[in-house]
Protein backbone atom coordinates (compact mmCIF):
# COMPACT_ATOMS: atom_id res chain seq x y z
CA UNK A 1 0.00 0.00 0.00
CA UNK A 2 3.10 2.09 -0.69
CA UNK A 3 0.48 4.27 -2.64
CA UNK A 4 -1.57 4.71 0.19
CA UNK A 5 0.98 5.93 2.52
CA UNK A 6 2.23 8.45 0.80
CA UNK A 7 -1.05 9.99 -0.15
CA UNK A 8 -2.14 10.19 3.61
CA UNK A 9 1.22 11.64 4.73
CA UNK A 10 0.75 14.36 2.22
CA UNK A 11 -2.95 15.58 3.22
CA UNK A 12 -2.00 18.73 4.80
CA UNK A 13 -0.41 20.18 1.64
CA UNK A 14 -2.78 18.97 -1.02
CA UNK A 15 -4.42 21.82 -3.71
CA UNK A 16 -5.30 19.43 -6.65
CA UNK A 17 -9.25 18.05 -7.00
CA UNK A 18 -7.88 14.81 -8.33
CA UNK A 19 -5.65 13.93 -5.63
CA UNK A 20 -8.20 15.47 -2.91
CA UNK A 21 -11.64 13.50 -4.44
CA UNK A 22 -8.60 10.29 -4.98
CA UNK A 23 -8.53 10.44 -1.07
CA UNK A 24 -11.74 11.57 0.04
CA UNK A 25 -13.36 8.74 -2.01
CA UNK A 26 -11.51 5.86 -0.53
CA UNK A 27 -12.48 7.08 3.16
CA UNK A 28 -15.85 7.65 1.70
CA UNK A 29 -16.32 3.98 0.76
CA UNK A 30 -14.92 2.44 3.50
CA UNK A 31 -17.66 4.39 5.30
CA UNK A 32 -20.76 4.26 3.21
CA UNK A 33 -20.17 0.19 1.85
CA UNK A 34 -19.87 -0.22 -1.67
CA UNK A 35 -23.65 -0.28 -2.76
CA UNK A 36 -23.87 3.45 -2.25
CA UNK A 37 -20.65 4.46 -3.26
CA UNK A 38 -21.03 2.57 -6.94
CA UNK A 39 -24.39 3.77 -7.03
CA UNK A 40 -23.62 7.99 -6.28
CA UNK A 41 -20.39 8.74 -5.54
CA UNK A 42 -18.07 6.71 -8.19
CA UNK A 43 -20.01 8.12 -11.30
CA UNK A 44 -19.77 11.38 -9.53
CA UNK A 45 -17.02 14.20 -10.20
CA UNK A 46 -15.71 17.23 -9.02
CA UNK A 47 -16.07 20.36 -11.52
CA UNK A 48 -15.59 24.15 -10.83
CA UNK A 49 -18.03 27.12 -11.65
CA UNK A 50 -16.82 29.85 -13.20
CA UNK A 51 -17.14 31.93 -9.91
CA UNK A 52 -14.00 29.29 -8.69
CA UNK A 53 -16.94 26.99 -6.70
CA UNK A 54 -15.97 23.56 -6.28
CA UNK A 55 -18.74 21.40 -7.40
CA UNK A 56 -19.79 17.76 -6.79
CA UNK A 57 -21.48 16.60 -9.88
CA UNK A 58 -24.13 13.52 -10.15
CA UNK A 59 -25.12 12.11 -12.99
CA UNK A 60 -28.93 12.71 -12.05
CA UNK A 61 -31.20 14.67 -9.99
CA UNK A 62 -32.28 11.29 -8.14
CA UNK A 63 -28.07 10.70 -6.72
CA UNK A 64 -27.99 15.14 -6.05
CA UNK A 65 -30.76 14.45 -3.63
CA UNK A 66 -29.17 11.50 -2.03
CA UNK A 67 -25.84 12.47 -2.19
CA UNK A 68 -27.36 15.94 -0.28
CA UNK A 69 -29.23 14.11 2.02
CA UNK A 70 -26.90 11.40 3.28
CA UNK A 71 -23.21 11.72 2.21
CA UNK A 72 -22.97 15.82 1.81
CA UNK A 73 -22.02 17.06 4.93
CA UNK A 74 -19.74 13.63 5.42
CA UNK A 75 -18.13 14.69 2.11
CA UNK A 76 -16.96 17.97 3.38
CA UNK A 77 -15.62 16.64 6.39
CA UNK A 78 -13.35 14.55 4.61
CA UNK A 79 -12.47 17.22 1.75
CA UNK A 80 -11.78 20.24 4.46
CA UNK A 81 -9.56 17.58 6.38
CA UNK A 82 -7.22 17.51 3.05
CA UNK A 83 -8.01 20.44 1.09
CA UNK A 84 -4.61 22.90 1.65
CA UNK A 85 -7.09 25.89 0.64
CA UNK A 86 -9.72 24.84 2.87
CA UNK A 87 -12.95 24.93 -0.22
CA UNK A 88 -16.32 23.18 0.37
CA UNK A 89 -17.97 21.35 -2.11
CA UNK A 90 -21.52 21.99 -3.24
CA UNK A 91 -23.69 19.27 -5.28
CA UNK A 92 -25.38 19.67 -8.53
CA UNK A 93 -26.27 17.31 -10.70
CA UNK A 94 -25.13 17.10 -14.26
CA UNK A 95 -28.63 18.87 -16.15
CA UNK A 96 -27.59 21.87 -13.90
CA UNK A 97 -24.11 21.79 -14.88
CA UNK A 98 -24.47 22.86 -18.90
CA UNK A 99 -20.63 23.33 -19.48
CA UNK A 100 -18.74 23.66 -16.46
CA UNK A 101 -15.69 22.15 -16.84
CA UNK A 102 -13.76 19.62 -15.13
CA UNK A 103 -11.85 20.82 -11.80
CA UNK A 104 -9.19 18.72 -12.43
CA UNK A 105 -6.04 19.93 -13.49
CA UNK A 106 -4.14 16.27 -13.76
CA UNK A 107 -1.52 16.52 -16.90
CA UNK A 108 2.37 16.15 -16.59
CA UNK A 109 3.53 19.32 -18.02
CA UNK A 110 1.69 22.61 -18.60
CA UNK A 111 1.76 24.15 -22.05
CA UNK A 112 4.77 26.41 -22.04
CA UNK A 113 3.49 29.62 -21.16
CA UNK A 114 0.58 28.46 -18.81
CA UNK A 115 -0.13 30.14 -15.53
CA UNK A 116 2.25 28.03 -12.95
CA UNK A 117 -0.47 26.77 -10.48
CA UNK A 118 -2.38 23.82 -11.79
CA UNK A 119 -5.61 24.36 -10.65
CA UNK A 120 -6.29 28.17 -9.17
CA UNK A 121 -9.91 29.97 -8.75
CA UNK A 122 -11.14 30.91 -11.97
CA UNK A 123 -12.20 34.75 -11.82
CA UNK A 124 -16.29 35.39 -11.56
CA UNK A 125 -17.62 36.62 -15.19
CA UNK A 126 -16.57 40.14 -15.75
CA UNK A 127 -17.11 42.31 -19.16
CA UNK A 128 -14.31 42.61 -21.08
CA UNK A 129 -13.04 38.75 -20.52
CA UNK A 130 -9.54 40.00 -22.94
CA UNK A 131 -9.53 43.63 -21.23
CA UNK A 132 -6.60 42.39 -18.81
CA UNK A 133 -4.52 40.32 -21.63
CA UNK A 134 -3.81 37.23 -22.28
CA UNK A 135 -2.96 35.90 -18.73
CA UNK A 136 -6.72 37.20 -17.39
CA UNK A 137 -8.05 35.39 -20.95
CA UNK A 138 -5.94 32.24 -19.70
CA UNK A 139 -7.06 32.44 -16.19
CA UNK A 140 -10.61 32.65 -17.27
CA UNK A 141 -11.28 29.49 -18.31
CA UNK A 142 -8.50 27.26 -19.73
CA UNK A 143 -7.45 24.00 -17.86
CA UNK A 144 -3.38 23.17 -17.55
CA UNK A 145 -4.03 19.40 -18.66
CA UNK A 146 -6.06 20.03 -21.70
CA UNK A 147 -3.45 20.41 -24.00
CA UNK A 148 -2.37 18.66 -27.54
CA UNK A 149 0.00 16.50 -25.92
CA UNK A 150 -3.14 15.10 -23.46
CA UNK A 151 -5.03 14.11 -26.44
CA UNK A 152 -4.97 10.71 -27.50
CA UNK A 153 -5.75 10.23 -31.27
CA UNK A 154 -7.93 7.83 -32.92
CA UNK A 155 -10.22 6.69 -35.38
CA UNK A 156 -13.19 8.74 -34.57
CA UNK A 157 -11.17 12.35 -33.68
CA UNK A 158 -8.39 12.48 -36.09
CA UNK A 159 -9.93 14.71 -38.54
CA UNK A 160 -11.02 17.26 -35.71
CA UNK A 161 -7.83 16.82 -34.30
CA UNK A 162 -5.39 17.53 -37.40
CA UNK A 163 -7.93 20.90 -38.16
CA UNK A 164 -7.35 22.02 -34.49
CA UNK A 165 -3.90 22.02 -34.59
CA UNK A 166 -3.79 23.80 -38.12
CA UNK A 167 -5.58 26.40 -36.45
CA UNK A 168 -3.72 26.73 -33.48
CA UNK A 169 -1.02 26.89 -35.62
CA UNK A 170 -2.61 30.10 -37.33
CA UNK A 171 -2.18 28.46 -40.61
CA UNK A 172 -3.57 30.49 -43.49
CA UNK A 173 -6.61 28.72 -45.14
CA UNK A 174 -10.22 29.25 -46.13
CA UNK A 175 -11.96 27.46 -43.01
CA UNK A 176 -13.56 30.26 -40.64
CA UNK A 177 -15.49 29.34 -38.58
CA UNK A 178 -14.15 26.25 -37.95
CA UNK A 179 -17.12 24.09 -35.96
CA UNK A 180 -16.17 20.69 -33.71
CA UNK A 181 -18.79 18.96 -33.29
CA UNK A 182 -19.94 15.46 -31.26
CA UNK A 183 -20.97 13.68 -28.30
CA UNK A 184 -21.22 14.25 -24.77
CA UNK A 185 -17.41 13.50 -22.89
CA UNK A 186 -15.77 12.65 -26.42
CA UNK A 187 -13.40 15.90 -26.66
CA UNK A 188 -14.81 19.02 -28.15
CA UNK A 189 -13.27 20.89 -25.16
CA UNK A 190 -10.52 19.57 -24.47
CA UNK A 191 -9.28 20.24 -28.48
CA UNK A 192 -10.97 24.11 -27.69
CA UNK A 193 -8.85 24.18 -24.91
CA UNK A 194 -5.71 23.23 -26.71
CA UNK A 195 -6.06 25.07 -29.58
CA UNK A 196 -6.31 27.80 -27.03
CA UNK A 197 -2.89 27.11 -25.23
CA UNK A 198 -0.77 26.52 -28.84
CA UNK A 199 -2.43 29.20 -30.46
CA UNK A 200 -1.33 31.74 -26.95
CA UNK A 201 2.68 29.83 -26.99
CA UNK A 202 3.02 30.60 -30.66
CA UNK A 203 1.91 34.06 -30.98
CA UNK A 204 1.99 35.53 -27.45
CA UNK A 205 0.94 38.93 -28.25
CA UNK A 206 -2.29 38.09 -29.78
CA UNK A 207 -5.66 38.24 -28.01
CA UNK A 208 -6.79 34.31 -27.83
CA UNK A 209 -10.56 34.23 -26.10
CA UNK A 210 -11.94 31.30 -25.05
CA UNK A 211 -15.01 31.50 -23.20
CA UNK A 212 -18.40 28.45 -22.64
CA UNK A 213 -21.37 29.68 -24.47
CA UNK A 214 -22.75 29.61 -21.14
CA UNK A 215 -20.65 32.34 -19.86
CA UNK A 216 -21.34 34.45 -23.25
CA UNK A 217 -24.62 34.54 -21.78
CA UNK A 218 -23.96 35.41 -18.58
CA UNK A 219 -21.31 37.88 -19.02
CA UNK A 220 -23.86 39.50 -21.98
CA UNK A 221 -26.72 39.98 -19.42
CA UNK A 222 -24.64 40.88 -16.74
CA UNK A 223 -23.18 43.69 -19.26
CA UNK A 224 -26.88 44.81 -20.13
CA UNK A 225 -28.08 44.35 -16.77
CA UNK A 226 -25.17 47.05 -16.02
CA UNK A 227 -25.42 48.91 -19.26
CA UNK A 228 -21.74 48.03 -20.39
CA UNK A 229 -22.81 46.66 -23.51
CA UNK A 230 -20.35 48.49 -25.56
CA UNK A 231 -17.79 46.77 -23.37
CA UNK A 232 -18.50 43.87 -23.77
CA UNK A 233 -18.83 44.12 -27.47
CA UNK A 234 -14.79 45.54 -27.31
CA UNK A 235 -13.89 42.82 -25.44
CA UNK A 236 -15.07 40.03 -27.74
CA UNK A 237 -14.44 42.21 -30.94
CA UNK A 238 -10.51 42.85 -30.45
CA UNK A 239 -9.79 39.26 -30.09
CA UNK A 240 -7.41 37.33 -32.34
CA UNK A 241 -9.31 34.63 -32.19
CA UNK A 242 -11.99 33.97 -30.54
CA UNK A 243 -13.15 29.84 -28.90
CA UNK A 244 -16.56 29.61 -27.85
CA UNK A 245 -17.44 26.33 -26.74
CA UNK A 246 -21.10 24.52 -26.13
CA UNK A 247 -22.87 26.95 -29.09
CA UNK A 248 -25.91 24.87 -28.26
CA UNK A 249 -26.68 26.83 -25.18
CA UNK A 250 -27.57 29.91 -26.19
CA UNK A 251 -30.93 28.00 -28.44
CA UNK A 252 -33.96 30.43 -27.36
CA UNK A 253 -31.94 33.04 -25.93
CA UNK A 254 -32.87 35.69 -28.59
CA UNK A 255 -31.04 38.64 -27.77
CA UNK A 256 -27.78 36.88 -26.64
CA UNK A 257 -28.45 35.19 -30.60
CA UNK A 258 -28.43 38.78 -32.13
CA UNK A 259 -24.89 39.58 -30.03
CA UNK A 260 -23.17 36.37 -31.18
CA UNK A 261 -24.05 36.60 -35.04
CA UNK A 262 -22.87 40.21 -34.77
CA UNK A 263 -19.51 39.36 -32.78
CA UNK A 264 -18.99 36.55 -35.20
CA UNK A 265 -19.74 38.41 -38.23
CA UNK A 266 -17.34 41.25 -37.16
CA UNK A 267 -14.81 39.13 -36.40
CA UNK A 268 -14.80 37.06 -39.87
CA UNK A 269 -15.22 39.56 -42.24
CA UNK A 270 -12.44 41.27 -40.32
CA UNK A 271 -10.07 38.22 -41.10
CA UNK A 272 -9.84 36.67 -37.16
CA UNK A 273 -10.39 33.21 -36.31
CA UNK A 274 -13.49 32.04 -35.07
CA UNK A 275 -13.80 28.13 -33.24
CA UNK A 276 -17.32 26.72 -32.32
CA UNK A 277 -18.40 23.52 -30.25
CA UNK A 278 -21.54 22.24 -30.08
CA UNK A 279 -22.96 18.74 -29.22
CA UNK A 280 -24.78 18.59 -33.07
CA UNK A 281 -23.46 20.23 -36.50
CA UNK A 282 -24.68 23.89 -37.15
CA UNK A 283 -28.01 22.91 -39.16
CA UNK A 284 -29.18 20.37 -36.21
CA UNK A 285 -29.22 23.16 -33.87
CA UNK A 286 -32.50 23.82 -34.83
CA UNK A 287 -33.01 26.12 -32.28
CA UNK A 288 -31.21 28.62 -33.01
CA UNK A 289 -32.05 31.27 -35.96
CA UNK A 290 -31.41 30.57 -39.05
CA UNK A 291 -29.22 33.35 -39.60
CA UNK A 292 -26.59 32.53 -36.86
CA UNK A 293 -26.67 28.75 -38.03
CA UNK A 294 -25.72 30.15 -41.36
CA UNK A 295 -22.97 32.04 -40.41
CA UNK A 296 -21.97 28.75 -38.18
CA UNK A 297 -21.89 26.68 -41.08
CA UNK A 298 -20.12 28.47 -43.66
CA UNK A 299 -16.67 27.03 -42.57
CA UNK A 300 -15.64 23.95 -42.01
CA UNK A 301 -17.56 21.18 -39.53
CA UNK A 302 -15.08 19.06 -38.50
CA UNK A 303 -17.30 15.78 -36.38
CA UNK A 304 -16.47 14.23 -33.00
CA UNK A 305 -17.29 10.78 -33.26
CA UNK A 306 -17.24 8.76 -30.11
CA UNK A 307 -14.16 6.30 -29.14
CA UNK A 308 -13.67 3.28 -30.31
CA UNK A 309 -12.50 0.22 -27.96
CA UNK A 310 -8.85 1.29 -28.82
CA UNK A 311 -9.01 4.87 -28.32
CA UNK A 312 -10.54 4.35 -24.79
CA UNK A 313 -7.73 1.97 -23.81
CA UNK A 314 -5.47 4.66 -24.82
CA UNK A 315 -6.76 7.28 -23.52
CA UNK A 316 -7.43 5.19 -19.86
CA UNK A 317 -3.51 4.12 -20.15
CA UNK A 318 -2.90 7.84 -20.91
CA UNK A 319 -4.58 8.89 -17.70
CA UNK A 320 -3.20 6.13 -15.34
CA UNK A 321 0.24 7.49 -16.58
CA UNK A 322 -0.82 11.29 -15.74
CA UNK A 323 -1.69 10.20 -11.76
CA UNK A 324 1.17 8.01 -11.56
CA UNK A 325 3.20 11.41 -12.55
CA UNK A 326 1.26 13.26 -9.67
CA UNK A 327 2.29 10.18 -7.51
CA UNK A 328 -0.89 9.00 -7.02
CA UNK A 329 -0.63 5.69 -8.58
CA UNK A 330 2.46 3.45 -8.31
CA UNK A 331 3.80 1.01 -10.96
CA UNK A 332 1.90 -0.10 -14.33
CA UNK A 333 -1.61 -1.48 -14.81
CA UNK A 334 -1.41 -5.09 -17.07
CA UNK A 335 -3.26 -5.11 -20.32
CA UNK A 336 -5.78 -7.66 -18.85
CA UNK A 337 -7.05 -5.15 -16.11
CA UNK A 338 -6.98 -2.10 -18.31
CA UNK A 339 -9.06 -4.13 -21.01
CA UNK A 340 -11.47 -5.49 -18.12
CA UNK A 341 -11.96 -1.77 -16.73
CA UNK A 342 -12.48 -0.56 -20.46
CA UNK A 343 -14.91 -3.35 -21.26
CA UNK A 344 -17.14 -2.92 -18.49
CA UNK A 345 -17.26 1.05 -18.71
CA UNK A 346 -20.10 2.32 -21.46
CA UNK A 347 -20.40 5.63 -22.10
CA UNK A 348 -18.12 8.50 -22.87
CA UNK A 349 -14.55 9.23 -22.13
CA UNK A 350 -15.48 11.49 -19.24
CA UNK A 351 -17.12 8.23 -17.66
CA UNK A 352 -13.97 6.23 -18.65
CA UNK A 353 -12.20 8.91 -16.53
CA UNK A 354 -14.47 8.65 -13.52
CA UNK A 355 -13.76 4.51 -13.61
CA UNK A 356 -9.64 4.86 -13.94
CA UNK A 357 -9.84 7.51 -10.74
CA UNK A 358 -12.28 5.34 -8.79
CA UNK A 359 -9.60 2.19 -9.59
CA UNK A 360 -6.91 4.56 -8.68
CA UNK A 361 -8.60 5.18 -5.26
CA UNK A 362 -9.94 1.85 -4.30
CA UNK A 363 -6.68 0.34 -5.10
CA UNK A 364 -4.00 2.21 -2.76
CA UNK A 365 -2.35 3.18 -5.81
CA UNK A 366 -0.22 0.16 -6.30
CA UNK A 367 -1.34 -0.97 -10.14
CA UNK A 368 1.01 -3.34 -11.32
CA UNK A 369 0.20 -6.31 -8.92
CA UNK A 370 -3.44 -5.52 -9.42
CA UNK A 371 -5.74 -8.80 -11.23
CA UNK A 372 -8.63 -8.72 -13.27
CA UNK A 373 -10.52 -10.28 -9.90
CA UNK A 374 -8.44 -7.68 -7.66
CA UNK A 375 -10.45 -4.87 -10.10
CA UNK A 376 -13.51 -7.02 -10.03
CA UNK A 377 -13.78 -6.71 -6.35
CA UNK A 378 -12.46 -3.67 -5.46
CA UNK A 379 -14.54 -1.94 -7.85
CA UNK A 380 -17.61 -4.01 -7.73
CA UNK A 381 -20.91 -2.94 -8.68
CA UNK A 382 -18.82 0.26 -9.85
CA UNK A 383 -18.39 -1.84 -12.88
CA UNK A 384 -20.91 -3.26 -14.70
CA UNK A 385 -20.00 -6.69 -14.28
CA UNK A 386 -20.54 -8.19 -18.03
CA UNK A 387 -18.73 -7.99 -21.36
CA UNK A 388 -19.37 -4.24 -23.01
CA UNK A 389 -22.55 -4.22 -23.84
CA UNK A 390 -23.92 -1.22 -25.29
CA UNK A 391 -27.46 -0.27 -24.36
CA UNK A 392 -29.49 0.74 -27.32
CA UNK A 393 -32.81 2.94 -28.20
CA UNK A 394 -34.52 -0.15 -29.18
CA UNK A 395 -33.94 -2.06 -26.00
CA UNK A 396 -34.68 0.96 -23.96
CA UNK A 397 -38.30 1.58 -25.34
CA UNK A 398 -38.85 -2.31 -25.30
CA UNK A 399 -37.71 -2.40 -21.43
CA UNK A 400 -40.01 0.48 -21.06
CA UNK A 401 -43.20 -0.34 -22.52
CA UNK A 402 -42.82 -3.53 -21.01
CA UNK A 403 -42.30 -2.45 -17.59
CA UNK A 404 -45.44 -0.40 -18.25
CA UNK A 405 -47.82 -2.71 -20.11
CA UNK A 406 -47.47 -1.10 -23.01
CA UNK A 407 -46.68 -1.55 -26.68
CA UNK A 408 -43.51 0.24 -28.11
CA UNK A 409 -45.69 1.23 -30.89
CA UNK A 410 -47.49 3.53 -27.85
CA UNK A 411 -43.96 4.91 -26.83
CA UNK A 412 -43.30 5.95 -30.84
CA UNK A 413 -47.48 7.18 -31.77
CA UNK A 414 -48.95 10.33 -30.88
CA UNK A 415 -51.06 9.75 -27.90
CA UNK A 416 -50.59 12.27 -25.42
CA UNK A 417 -52.51 10.73 -22.56
CA UNK A 418 -50.43 10.16 -19.48
CA UNK A 419 -50.23 6.60 -19.09
CA UNK A 420 -48.52 6.84 -22.49
CA UNK A 421 -47.06 10.46 -22.41
CA UNK A 422 -44.75 9.85 -18.97
CA UNK A 423 -43.29 6.13 -19.78
CA UNK A 424 -42.24 7.81 -23.00
CA UNK A 425 -40.53 10.84 -21.42
CA UNK A 426 -38.94 8.28 -18.97
CA UNK A 427 -37.53 6.12 -22.26
CA UNK A 428 -36.04 9.37 -23.72
CA UNK A 429 -34.21 9.89 -20.35
CA UNK A 430 -32.80 6.31 -20.38
CA UNK A 431 -31.76 7.40 -23.53
CA UNK A 432 -29.80 10.22 -23.02
CA UNK A 433 -28.49 9.07 -19.77
CA UNK A 434 -27.63 5.55 -21.00
CA UNK A 435 -26.68 5.99 -25.20
CA UNK A 436 -24.44 8.90 -26.62
CA UNK A 437 -27.66 9.74 -29.18
CA UNK A 438 -27.82 13.47 -29.44
CA UNK A 439 -31.57 15.03 -28.81
CA UNK A 440 -32.69 15.02 -32.32
CA UNK A 441 -31.29 11.45 -32.75
CA UNK A 442 -33.68 10.51 -30.14
CA UNK A 443 -36.46 12.25 -31.16
CA UNK A 444 -36.36 10.52 -34.59
CA UNK A 445 -36.56 7.00 -33.10
CA UNK A 446 -39.40 8.34 -30.96
CA UNK A 447 -41.81 8.83 -34.17
CA UNK A 448 -39.95 11.41 -36.08
CA UNK A 449 -40.54 14.00 -32.95
CA UNK A 450 -38.56 17.24 -32.58
CA UNK A 451 -35.40 17.29 -30.28
CA UNK A 452 -36.95 20.41 -28.31
CA UNK A 453 -39.88 17.94 -27.11
CA UNK A 454 -36.86 15.06 -26.08
CA UNK A 455 -35.28 17.89 -24.66
CA UNK A 456 -38.41 18.86 -22.36
CA UNK A 457 -39.17 14.77 -21.25
CA UNK A 458 -35.87 14.15 -20.32
CA UNK A 459 -35.69 17.92 -18.24
CA UNK A 460 -39.18 16.87 -16.88
CA UNK A 461 -38.52 13.33 -15.55
CA UNK A 462 -34.77 14.89 -14.40
CA UNK A 463 -36.75 17.35 -12.11
CA UNK A 464 -39.55 14.67 -11.30
CA UNK A 465 -36.96 12.54 -9.88
CA UNK A 466 -36.39 14.86 -7.07
CA UNK A 467 -39.91 14.70 -6.36
CA UNK A 468 -41.46 12.02 -7.09
CA UNK A 469 -40.77 8.46 -5.13
CA UNK A 470 -42.54 6.36 -7.70
CA UNK A 471 -40.76 8.09 -10.90
CA UNK A 472 -37.65 7.84 -9.43
CA UNK A 473 -38.60 4.15 -8.31
CA UNK A 474 -39.08 3.12 -11.76
CA UNK A 475 -36.34 4.52 -13.04
CA UNK A 476 -34.22 3.05 -10.61
CA UNK A 477 -35.51 -0.39 -11.39
CA UNK A 478 -35.91 0.32 -15.36
CA UNK A 479 -32.23 1.33 -14.62
CA UNK A 480 -31.20 -2.34 -13.04
CA UNK A 481 -32.98 -4.17 -16.07
CA UNK A 482 -31.14 -2.25 -18.87
CA UNK A 483 -27.60 -3.07 -16.94
CA UNK A 484 -28.34 -6.62 -16.87
N1 LIG B 1 -9.01 11.77 -27.29
C1 LIG B 1 -8.88 12.10 -26.00
N2 LIG B 1 -7.67 12.06 -25.40
C2 LIG B 1 -7.53 12.37 -24.09
N3 LIG B 1 -8.55 12.72 -23.28
C3 LIG B 1 -9.77 12.77 -23.83
C4 LIG B 1 -10.01 12.48 -25.20
N4 LIG B 1 -11.32 12.63 -25.44
C5 LIG B 1 -11.89 13.00 -24.29
N5 LIG B 1 -10.95 13.09 -23.32
C6 LIG B 1 -11.17 13.48 -21.91
O1 LIG B 1 -12.50 13.14 -21.57
C7 LIG B 1 -13.08 14.17 -20.78
C8 LIG B 1 -14.32 14.70 -21.46
O2 LIG B 1 -13.92 15.42 -22.63
P1 LIG B 1 -14.45 16.90 -22.98
O3 LIG B 1 -14.77 17.64 -21.73
O4 LIG B 1 -13.49 17.52 -23.91
O5 LIG B 1 -15.79 16.48 -23.70
P2 LIG B 1 -16.85 17.37 -24.50
O6 LIG B 1 -16.99 16.70 -25.81
O7 LIG B 1 -16.45 18.79 -24.48
O8 LIG B 1 -18.15 17.15 -23.63
P3 LIG B 1 -19.39 18.18 -23.38
O9 LIG B 1 -20.27 18.02 -24.57
O10 LIG B 1 -20.00 17.64 -22.12
O11 LIG B 1 -18.85 19.55 -23.21
C9 LIG B 1 -12.04 15.24 -20.58
O12 LIG B 1 -11.43 15.07 -19.32
C10 LIG B 1 -11.04 14.99 -21.71
O13 LIG B 1 -9.73 15.35 -21.33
Amino acid sequence: MQGGTMMASETTAMTDPDRIWTEAAVRLRSEIGDGPFSSYIAPSAVRMDSSGQLILVTPTAYARDWVRKNALRRVNELWLGLDGLSRRLEVRCRAEMGSVPPASAVQGAPAPSAPSAGFQPMPAPTVGPVADGPRAVRAAGLQDRLTFDGFVEGHGNAFALAIAKQVAAWADGHFNPVFLCGPYGFGKTHLLNAIAWEAQRLRPEARVVYLTAERFLSTFVKAMQDRQTAAFKDSLRNADMLLIDDVQFVGGKTSTQEELLSTLTALIQDGRRVVLSADRPPLALTEIEPRLRGHMASGLTCPIEPGDRALKLAVARNRLEALSRLGVVDGVIGDAVLEHLVDRTPGSMRELEGAVTTLAAVSGGRLSALTVEDTQKLLGAALRGGPERRITVDEIQKTVSEHFNLKQADLLSERRTRSVARPRQIAMYLCKQHTTRSYPDIGRRFGGRDHTTVLHGVRKIDSLLATDEQIARDVETLTRKLRG
